[in-house]
């Protein structure tokens, strides 16, 4: 972390963690990282065995208490979020030396819900979703060209076609932490704390030790 870093003013941080999420993914939007809202999202799985994978962050609802990603309900991810509703999400920006970890319980939105955000993905994300069968083995790559093939042709008939189980969940934080990275190893760590109901909450901050 040899280099210069921006300052983080834990003092005069906002009250909620959903504002100073979007403000600090707008510095790393604006400072060139690449892919800032690349997140990395971990489970668990039926027999308690952690899992990790990064996906696109879709939103932070208006309220900065729920972080919005999409998925398929009959991926592992989709099927361990089934059996265990609780996540973390967590992202590192290098170019600032900042990360941001979140953690709380997950909803899956209704199905339509779902059908509406699938209609904003482009075509090509939209052809990859009906292909489906996501972390399946796969015999070769030329069964996966012609699934391609045949899920273009629906989406050219169908165009409103949605991907059976595209699933959005919102991730419910009650606990967001925010790092700042300092050359001189003086890190600001700052940790919300949920204190009130998920949807209009209340929260405590407090300083961490490095
Ligand atoms: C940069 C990047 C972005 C990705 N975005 C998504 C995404 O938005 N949704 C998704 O389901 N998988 C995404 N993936 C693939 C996942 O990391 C993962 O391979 C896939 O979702 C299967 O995960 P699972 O077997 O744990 O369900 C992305 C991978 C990379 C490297």
């Amino acid at each position: 972390m040899a280099r210069p870093l921006p300052t983080f003013d834990a003092e005069a941080a906002p009250a909620e963690p959903g504002p100073l999420f979007v403000d600090w993914l707008a510095t790393a939007l604006a400072a060139g990282v690449p892919d800032p809202q690349v997140v990395t999202l971990s489970t668990v799985d039926a027999d308690g065995m952690p899992d990790a994978r990064v996906l696109v962050l879709r939103d932070v609802d208006a309220a900065g208490t729920g972080w919005v990603f999409s998925a398929a309900a009959d991926s592992p991810k989709g099927r361990q979020l089934a059996v265990h509703p609780a996540a973390a999400l967590t992202v590192y920006w290098p170019q600032l030396g900042r990360q941001v970890r979140v953690r709380g319980t997950v909803e899956r939105a209704a199905d339509l819900v779902a059908a509406a955000e699938f209609a904003t993905r482009s075509p090509a994300a939209r052809v990859g979703a009906l292909v489906g069968r996501q972390s399946e083995p796969l015999a070769s790559l030329d069964e996966y060209d012609e699934a391609v093939a045949v899920a273009r042709r629906r989406l050219e008939a169908t165009p409103d076609a949605v991907a059976a189980g595209h699933a959005v969940y919102t991730l419910w934080a009650h606990e967001v932490e925010f790092w700042q990275g300092d050359a001189e190893r003086r890190h600001i760590r700052l940790r919300y704390t949920r204190t009130g109901p998920v949807r209009t909450p209340e929260w405590s901050r407090t300083l961490l030790w490095p």
